[in-house]
């Protein structure tokens, strides 16, 4: 049986976390291939306010650089393509329709793993696909109430602790540090070559 890993993100930026993040779930849950998938609207951070994402195809030519070369990961476009709210449950219902023998895993890390609930009909995803939680910010892998309250199959990843968010990396590229130890010296040089998040409006 294909075992296929399914990690969604923003991506704004890519970093090394996510790319570690990536790696742990390929080697751990011994998978085929580990796809990513950038968001095309992240809703929930929309609806909260915070500032759009850079367009996709930076995010996309980001993503190539980071992990170019890398084995078993690739990169899934598909909810750039798709109109309206970014819903990880329309995802892992449209490959699991394309290949419905495969086992798949949802993988996120702890922040995302405490809001589950939270997301669009998270029910049918967990009925989908198995979860692989990483713990993230010294927050060790723990399911919220409804969530705990719900069957589910789920991997803990042992990834470990990396202090590094898409958020800290947008404020520091705004005052003109370096990044290269968070995004890697290809990305890095991309952020700078196409003056992304020179002026940071928070968070
Ligand atoms: N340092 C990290 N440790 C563990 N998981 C992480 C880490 N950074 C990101 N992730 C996970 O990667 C997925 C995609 O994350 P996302 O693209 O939102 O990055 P982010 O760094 O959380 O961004 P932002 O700071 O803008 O919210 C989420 O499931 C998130 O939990
Ligand atoms: O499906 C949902 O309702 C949903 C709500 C919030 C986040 N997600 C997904 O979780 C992943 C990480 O999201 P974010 O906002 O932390 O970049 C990304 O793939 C999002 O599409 C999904």
């Amino acid at each position: 049986m294909k075992r296929i890993g399914l990690l969604g993100g923003t991506f704004d930026p890519p970093h090394l976390a996510h790319l570690a993040l990536a790696r742990q779930a390929r080697e751990e849950l011994r998978l085929d291939e580990l796809r990513l998938l950038p968001a095309g609207q992240p809703w929930q951070k929309l609806a909260a306010g915070k500032r759009a994402p850079v367009a996709a195809a930076h995010r996309v030519a980001m993503l190539r650089l980071l992990t170019r070369g890398e084995p078993g990961i690739v990169i899934d476009e598909r909810e750039l393509h798709r109109a309206g709210p970014s819903y990880s449950v329309d995802t892992v219902r449209d490959i699991h329709g394309e290949q419905p023998q495969a086992r798949l895993f949802f993988v996120i890390g702890q922040d995302q793993y405490a809001r589950l609930h939270t997301w669009h009909d998270w029910r049918a995803l967990l009925r989908l696909a198995t979860l692989a939680v990483a713990g993230r910010a010294g927050e060790a892998p723990q399911a919220p109430p409804p969530v705990a309250a719900e069957p589910r199959d789920i991997e803990i990843l042992a990834l470990p602790p990396m202090a590094v968010s898409s958020t800290d990396i947008r404020a520091r590229a705004a005052q003109g540090e370096e990044i290269s130890s968070l995004v890697g010296p290809e990305v890095a040089a991309y952020i700078d070559q196409n003056a992304l998040y020179r002026a940071d409006l928070g968070s």
